[in-house]
C-alpha cells in the first residue's frame, strides 16, 4: 500500500521567498525604467508562476510590451533569481520539525508549486531539503498547473501516492481550488501570499503555525473527521 502523502506548495507555504522574488522582479522591471513594486504587492503577484508575476507587475505599472519581448523578461528574471539563490529564502518557522514528524510517522512528502521545476529544485537543493521529497513538480512539469486538479494528481502519481490518502497544504486560491477539484483534502496557511483571506478560501482545515501540523491532525483529516 502506498504511503500517505503530504504535498506542500512552495512560495508562501514551505518557504518565505517573497523578498527574493521581489528583488529579481524589480531587477527586471527596473531595467525597463519602471518603478519597483513594493512588498505589499507580492500577495497579488506571487502564486501563478514567474511569467504571471511579470505580467501582473507590468499591469500594475500600466505598461504594455510586444509579446515578442516577454520571453526576454522571463529569461532575465530566471537568470537573476537563479544566481541569487538561496538569498534570504527560508523555511517557515516549525515546518522543518513538522516534516520530520510526518516522515517519522510514515508520511511521504512532496512539493507541488507553480515555480518552474528547475527553480524549485534548485532552492530545495541549496537549502538541503531536496532529499526529503518523493516528488517535486513545478508549473512547467505537466501541460497544466494549479489550479488545475491534474497538477496535484500528477504529483501524487510521481510520489507513488494515492489521492484518497493525500493532503495539499497551500497559501493561495490556486492551492485550495486545485485540491477541491482534485478531491484532495486541503490545509490552508494564512501567513503566505494571498489576496484573499484563507478563511474565505475554505480549505478543509487552517493552521496558523506549523506546530499544529502533526501526524494526528493529518490522520484525522484523511479519515474525514
Ligand atoms: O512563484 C510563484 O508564483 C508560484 O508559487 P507557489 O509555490 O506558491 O505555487
Ligand atoms: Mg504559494
Amino acid at each position: 500500500m502506498p504511503s500517505p502523502l503530504v504535498m506542500f506548495d512552495l512560495d508562501g507555504t514551505l518557504f518565505h521567498t517573497a523578498p527574493d522574488l521581489m528583488e529579481s522582479l524589480n531587477h527586471v522591471i527596473g531595467g525597463m525604467g519602471l518603478s519597483p513594486v513594493e512588498y505589499d504587492d507580492m500577495t497579488f503577484l506571487v502564486g501563478s508562476g514567474a511569467r504571471a508575476m511579470i505580467a501582473r507587475a507590468l499591469e500594475l505599472r500600466e505598461t504594455e510590451i510586444a509579446s515578442s519581448e516577454f520571453e526576454g523578461l522571463f529569461t532575465r528574471f530566471l537568470e537573476h533569481y537563479s544566481a541569487s539563490m538561496p538569498g534570504t529564502s527560508q523555511p517557515y518557522p516549525g515546518v522543518v520539525e513538522a516534516m520530520d514528524r510526518l516522515a517519522a510517522a510514515g508520511y511521504a512528502l512532496a512539493v507541488c508549486t507553480n515555480k518552474t521545476e528547475t527553480m524549485a529544485r534548485r532552492l530545495l537543493k541549496l537549502t538541503g531539503h531536496l532529499p526529503r521529497f518523493a516528488a517535486v513538480t513545478g508549473g512547467d512539469t505537466f501541460a497544466v498547473r494549479k489550479p488545475d486538479a491534474d497538477h496535484l494528481h500528477g504529483t501524487v502519481r510521481l510520489a507513488d501516492g494515492d489521492p484518497a490518502r493525500s493532503i495539499m497544504i497551500g497559501d493561495s486560491i490556486n492551492d485550495i481550488s486545485a485540491a477541491r477539484r482534485a478531491g484532495i483534502v486541503s490545509i490552508g496557511v494564512p501567513f503566505g501570499y494571498s489576496e484573499t483571506a484563507m478563511t474565505e478560501l475554505g480549505p478543509d482545515h487552517i493552521i496558523s503555525h506549523y506546530k499544529e501540523l502533526t501526524p494526528e491532525l493529518v490522520g484525522r483529516l484523511l479519515n474525514g473527521s
